[in-house]
């Protein structure tokens, strides 16, 4: 073909030619949007936007460098997404709660599966309001009071592993031994399976967990999507479907599936041979799960009988919680969608049971380890702090083992663990999606826009945080405490979509500090990290580990 006469180019170069530079145009209309709307932004780098920086310097960082250079308010690009950063207070309340009916469901930037909308934490509209209504009971401090001997069993063997860890004086990663002290919480109060992750750190339930965990969502696959939303309906759903954590989510399948059939009929518990080796036949026949999984789930589940047989387990567990919250009215087991009239007479059916118990166990893993790693490394290095903590323990509880009301009465651990979560708050970012155009305090929102919250930046700043680095619990005076704006610490969240294990995470993260500093105090050593370097997820976690001493105490047993 030629152009002006003059040059002759091919056809195909000058259709690719004319692609890249729609393309080019179409990078440079929808990074034009928060301008064009006068939100303070930085400047996107065509197609990828922030993603660029985010990689680069980590979400937590990059966020925190986005709110304050560009302030409360900041519009960015996740690829040509639009995403408006909220970290203002005020807006915070009208978005999350005032105007919760246009902001109720979660930003998702991929096709959802119609798994991954079974479980409460992606689910939307009234399948939601179901689900949660549904779930909640499930997290009432009267269950949770159910929950307490199992999470004690876990404590003391958390103890029983620093022991043995430290050995001979030897530094301990805690990252690790609070992600298996979690993991064994979450598998015996949500499974009532035990797992000794703990003394096992190959474990399978490690291994899966972590493989599974938050952030899996940041593949190629999803970046391309942000950078092509267009292309979202079209060849999202594939490529999740086809790629992302097939085996992870077969092995939570296969386990979840028999432990309910186990618990189906009361008699089946007795014996051992049939359930299992049914089981097994099915995953050996389906070929897709490796042996040292059928041999790690095997041994998982005849654990779990056993324990039924020589009655020691009374299903206190949240699956058994959530199978007696089924099978209300069985041929409406398929329906999952309608107005809430419609989910009246219901309980959960099979795909949104698989899929929660699935979101409690990764939910309720990697943020509650993490946040406790943390806990353990603001010990070691403020001892004037961790000394206070040790007195209070030991003046409320008299060396006893810790009830569950006795929790409630360590007020300076409260705070603590405030300040924990403050500073190391796990979860730096979660999202609503605004539903109708609105205005927000001179700020216009389109539909369809991401609003996501960067907690870790709200939790720096020194408007709200004077000397925000510093680790200080008195922070959390209720003196203190009236003299910030509301929801201006929200590290689970905030109105009727806040974290529905909350008080599960902080039971189990301040039982786990009673019991260790009833045993040790925790020292830097040479390898301990100050200040410690986050890995760049969603989720906020060391990096290098939380490498410590761990010292016996002279008084303790
Ligand atoms: C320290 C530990 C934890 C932290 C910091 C944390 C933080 C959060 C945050 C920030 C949200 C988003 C809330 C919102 O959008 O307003 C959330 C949601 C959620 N969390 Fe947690 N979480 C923790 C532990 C747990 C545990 C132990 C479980 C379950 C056993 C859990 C289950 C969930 C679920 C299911 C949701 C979605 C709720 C919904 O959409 O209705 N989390 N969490």
């Amino acid at each position: 073909m030629e152009i002006l006469g003059v040059i002759s180019v091919p056809g195909w170069l000058l259709t690719i030619l004319l692609l890249i530079l729609t393309f080019c145009l179409y990078s440079k209309w929808k990074h034009s949007m928060w301008k064009r709307l006068g939100v303070p932004g930085p400047e996107p780098t065509p197609f990828l936007g922030i993603l660029k920086e985010y990689f680069k310097k980590g979400t937590c960082n990059a966020e925190l460098e986005l709110v304050r250079k560009y302030g409360n308010v900041v519009g960015v690009y996740q690829g040509h997404i639009p995403s408006l950063l909220v970290a203002d207070p005020e807006m915070l309340k009208v978005i999350f709660v005032k105007e919760f009916s246009n902001f109720p469901n979660r930003f998702i930037p991929v096709k959802p599966t119609e798994r991954m909308l079974a479980g409460v934490a992606l689910a939307q509209g009234t399948h939601w309001k179901f689900l949660r209504s549904t779930l909640s009971p499930t997290f009432t401090v009267g269950k949770l009071k159910l929950m307490v001997q199992k999470i004690d069993k876990c404590c003391q063997a958390l103890v029983d592993n620093i022991r043995s860890q430290r050995g001979d004086k030897h530094p301990v990663d805690m990252k690790e031994l609070c992600g298996a002290f979690t993991m064994d919480v979450i598998a015996s109060t949500a499974f009532g399976i035990e797992v000794n992750s703990q003394r096992e750190p190959n474990n399978r339930f490690v291994y899966y967990g972590k493989k599974a965990a938050v952030g899996q969502l940041a593949t190629s696959f999803a970046v391309f999507i942000m950078m092509f939303p267009f292309l979202k309906n079209v060849i999202g759903a594939i490529l999740l479907k086809g790629r992302v954590g097939k085996d992870v989510i077969e092995f939570f399948d296969t386990a979840l599936r028999s432990a309910i059939d186990l618990r189906k009929e009361g008699k089946e518990f007795v014996d051992v041979s049939i359930p299992t080796k049914n089981v097994i036949g099915a995953i050996l026949l389906k070929g897709r799960v490796g042996k040292d999984v059928i041999e790690f789930f095997d041994t998982a589940l005849r654990s779990a009988i056993d324990l039924r047989k020589e009655g020691k387990e009374q299903y206190q567990d949240f699956l058994q919680l959530m199978i007696n919250a089924r099978h209300k009215d069985d041929h409406q087991e398929n329906q999952s969608s309608g107005d809430m009239q419609s989910y009246k007479n219901r309980g959960l059916n099979e795909m949104e049971l698989k899929s929660n118990a699935m979101t409690f166990f990764l939910a309720g893993y990697d943020t509650t380890a993490n946040t406790l790693s943390f806990a353990c490394h603001a010990l070691a290095t403020n001892s004037d702090v961790q000394k206070k903590l040790i007195e209070e323990i030991d003046t409320v509880l008299c060396g006893e083992k810790p009830q569950y009301e006795d929790i409630s009465k360590l007020q300076y651990l409260e705070r603590f663990v405030n300040e924990v979560l403050r500073l190391y708050g796990a979860a730096i970012r979660f999202n609503r999606e605004c539903q109708r155009d609105i205005k927000i305090k001179d700020t216009f929102i389109p539909k369809g826009t991401d609003i996501s919250v960067p907690s870790f930046a709200l939790h720096r700043n020194p408007d709200y945080w004077p000397d925000p680095e510093k680790f200080d619990p008195e922070r959390f005076t209720d003196e203190n405490i009236a003299k910030r704006p509301e929801y201006s610490f929200i590290p689970f969240g905030i109105g009727p979509r806040i974290c529905i294990g909350m008080r599960l995470a902080l039971l189990e993260a301040k039982m786990a500090l009673v019991y260790m500093l009833q045993n040790f105090s925790f020292t830097t050593c040479d390898k301990t990290e100050i200040p410690v370097t986050f890995e760049k997820g969603f989720i906020l976690k060391a990096q290098n580990g939380i490498v410590l001493n761990v010292n016996p105490r002279k008084d303790t047993r």
